[in-house]
């Protein structure tokens, strides 16, 4: 069994739990569920901004913990005054360390929010819109192309805009009208490895209409104006800023020498 398949496994759980001690009409219920979600899409576009995708990530399968200590408030905080197009805060609580009250503190910033998690059921929507998110992600080698249309529709009709993560070839199918945005993302979860040539020759076949992201292993100034060159309108980085002390700081120093003339 891979990681992604263990990961799934675990959700799989997880939901089940989550749905019997919290009801869907709770969730409904809370204030952010009728608030108006921002668009990522829009902000990626907006040439202003930096087109970065800062996340906040304490601890990842492939390399442990990265950052116990950095409080959410002061990197996303960073984040967005540095110029960030969007932030994104892990979710997933075992396998990344993340929650849904990090997701709670990051939604007092006015900036597009990307719930990161693994999403393989409409009631991690719900919760989704009831915690104030407006991007949420769903991953090709974890859905069928049928659960991508379905959950991808269904996050629509929430108001939500949806990211789909490909990586192979094979998961073009999975791109369909309801997806907004379509992520690249350079690691390989069976292996971990980091490609950006195998990204780039991947989007060379992704509609043009559609808005590309390229996702994980992005540490140098220089890739990102070379993704840019190719198509790219945003990149998500985690780790690049979060292994450091300061992880705004490193933002701001990263932005700096990318806007750099
Ligand atoms: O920390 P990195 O290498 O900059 O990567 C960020 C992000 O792309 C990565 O965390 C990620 C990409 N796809 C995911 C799916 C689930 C969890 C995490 C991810």
């Amino acid at each position: 069994m891979n990681i992604l398949e263990t990961i799934i496994g675990r959700k799989r759980i997880e939901v089940e739990k989550k749905k019997s001690s919290k009801k869907i009409s709770e969730l409904e219920a809370m204030p952010f569920f009728k608030r108006k979600a921002l668009s990522l899409r829009a902000s990626l576009l907006n040439p202003a901004k930096t087109g970065i995708i800062a996340e906040f990530k304490r601890k990842s399968p492939s390399k442990g913990y990265i950052n116990q200590h950095s409080s959410v408030n002061d990197v996303i905080g960073d984040y967005v005054k540095f110029g960030a197009s969007g932030v994104s805060v892990l979710t997933d609580e075992e396998f990344f360390g993340g929650s849904l009250s990090d997701f709670q503190q990051a939604r007092n910033f006015d900036t597009p929010i990307l719930r990161k998690d693994f999403i393989i059921d409409e009631y991690q929507l719900i919760e989704s819109k009831a915690f104030g998110a407006d991007v949420i992600l769903l991953i090709a080698a974890c859905l069928s192309t049928n659960e991508v249309k379905q959950l991808a529709a269904f996050a629509k009709q929430l108001g939500l805009e949806v990211l789909l993560e490909i990586h192979h070839e094979s998961e073009l199918e999975h791109i369909c009208d309801e997806t907004d945005i379509v992520g690249i993302n350079n690691r390989n979860l069976k292996t971990f490895k980091v490609d950006i040539a195998h990204s780039i020759a991947l989007s060379k076949k992704i509609p043009s209409h559609k808005i590309k992201i390229s996702e994980s292993g992005l540490h140098e100034v220089s890739t990102i104006h070379h993704l840019k060159g190719n198509g790219f309108s945003g990149f998500l980085m985690g780790e690049k800023f979060m292994k450091e002390n300061n992880p705004g700081n490193a933002f701001a120093g990263f932005v700096k020498e990318l806007t750099k003339k």
